[in-house]
């Protein structure tokens, strides 16, 4: 791995002004091609959240040239997690950036040290956390559909991908379970029916979303 390069002057200030925000936190997780990503657009759309994936804002660190571009991108590659120091402050600076107090984190925590640090570092605590249920087999043919041309998308990271998933992930979200914050969505379903599960769980009872 790589040398882990973070600013930590920029660390203290976002942290001071995150816990002056006091935001509302959703996690989404689920396995690779579940449709988080597909799920939160939606979500941002009815509901007002700002959708912050993980994933995504790695992958425009690669592209901005950043000191740590290389190491995250041989980490993608290889189906690894990033260190959560470099993850964690991504999101952060997203966070402010966003002008908004209300977020759907998508695809992080990815282990229990993404969790624990995020934890420490921001003393955020979700609100609740949504898992996209999902058959390998279903999560495959999605992604080997993709076409958005992610060096992931080839089935022998995939592969990587769900043993990440299976060893580091389900146990964060047993974690979640254990308090009570799990609502579980059973994402092998059409776009659409997937969504109404989702939208039953952001919309007050007695209220309707578009
Ligand atoms: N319910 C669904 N049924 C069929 N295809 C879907 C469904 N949800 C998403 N897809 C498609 O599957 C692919 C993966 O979806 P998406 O990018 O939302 O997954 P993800 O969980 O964010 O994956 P990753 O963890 O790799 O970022 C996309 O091509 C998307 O259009
Ligand atoms: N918390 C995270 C989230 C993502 N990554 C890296 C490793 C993943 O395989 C890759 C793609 O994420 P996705 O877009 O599928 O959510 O990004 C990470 O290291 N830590
Ligand atoms: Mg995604």
């Amino acid at each position: 791995m790589g040398t882990v390069v973070v600013d930590a002057a920029a660390k203290k200030e976002a942290n001071g002004s995150l816990a002056d925000l006091n935001p509302t936190v959703v996690f989404v997780l689920g396995g690779p091609g579940s449709g988080k990503g597909t799920q939160c657009a939606n979500v941002v759309q009815h509901f007002g959240y700002t959708h912050l994936s993980a994933g995504d804002l790695l992958r425009a660190e690669i592209k901005s040239g950043s000191e740590n571009g290389t190491m995250i991108s041989n980490m993608i590659k290889e189906g690894k997690i990033v260190p959560s120091e470099v993850t964690i402050k991504l999101l952060q600076q997203a966070m402010l950036e966003s002008g908004n107090d209300k977020f759907l984190i998508d695809g992080f925590p990815r282990n229990e040290e993404n969790r624990a640090a995020f934890e420490a570092v921001t003393k955020i605590e979700p609100s609740f956390v949504l898992f996209f249920d999902c058959s390998e087999e279903e999560m495959e043919r999605r992604l080997l559909g993709r076409n958005q041309g992610r060096e992931d998308d080839n089935i022998e990271t995939i592969r990587k991908r769900f043993n990440v998933f299976l060893e580091s992930s389900l146990p964060v979200i047993e974690y979640y379970n254990s308090k009570g914050k799990v609502r579980k969505i059973d994402a092998g379903r059409p776009v659409e029916e997937v969504y109404e599960s989702v939208k039953a769980i952001f919309a007050p009872k007695n209220e309707k979303a578009d």
